[in-house]
């Protein structure tokens, strides 16, 4: 990441939370940024099972063959390509086939400065990665290698995942909630009106618990 994008990054892990990102998402129109509810966090520690970095998309292609020359092909050049606050963003593969992400993914992209990975099909080595601690969201556990399985046919491309179109260099927040995806276009918009939309939950909160009705604190800040 540049040091605009590290000062992002502090930015929302300080103010803001996925909730409030999808609530102004779905002001400006946006209303299908958040990815499907079937990806949840691996690390066990709720306070800190997410992330904040930009999409490292992976397109996948289900395959009943080994190629024998190169059996990972691209796979292994999209990983030795990561870079600090990249977050590593795997097409949906709906039959579940593969598990292309496993400790060792997790080592190399930690290593390279990734902060993360949405992987929308099967992990593994999973009891490693979290002693790791490194944070991914998967759609299933399942001991098999993408080797043969699956193969990379292009990244940093648009992909779906989670049911979201993802953008490469898009900004991808996790936590416990979930992951979203903020479009480019609207990128600063939504990080302004957000700390906004917190700010107000922040005054809501206090007069709920000084004993205001629910009805007379949305009626004057207009947030739930
Ligand atoms: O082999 C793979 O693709 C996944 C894996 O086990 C690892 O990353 O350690
Ligand atoms: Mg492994």
């Amino acid at each position: 990441m540049l040091a605009k994008d590290e000062e992002i990054r502090d930015f929302i892990q300080q103010h803001l939370y996925v909730a409030a990102l999808c609530d102004i998402l779905d002001t400006l129109g946006y209303r299908n940024q958040a990815m499907h509810q079937r990806l949840r966090p691996l690390l066990p520690d709720m306070r800190n099972c997410g992330f904040v970095g930009r999409a490292r998309t992976v397109r996948w292609m289900e395959t009943d063959y080994i190629v024998e020359s190169d059996p990972y092909g691209l796979e292994i050049d999209l990983m030795d390509d990561l870079r600090p606050g990249d977050v590593v963003v795997h097409s949906t593969d709906y039959s579940g086939t593969n598990a292309p992400w496993g400790e060792l993914m997790s080592t190399v992209a930690r290593r390279n400065g990734a902060v993360g990975c949405v992987c929308d099909s099967q992990i593994r080595d999973a009891v490693k990665i979290i002693a790791m601690g490194f944070p991914v969201y998967y759609a299933g556990i399942r001991p098999v290698d993408s080797q043969g399985r699956g193969r990379v046919m292009a990244y940093d491309v648009p992909i779906r995942c989670g049911e979201v179109l993802v953008n490469p260099g898009e900004l991808v927040v996790a936590d416990f909630d979930g992951i979203v995806v903020i479009p480019r276009a609207v990128e600063a918009q939504v990080l302004t009106l957000a700390q906004e939309r917190v700010s107000k939950e922040d005054q809501a909160r206090r007069d709920l618990l000084d004993g205001r009705s629910l009805r007379e604190v949305y009626n004057k800040y207009g947030v739930l």
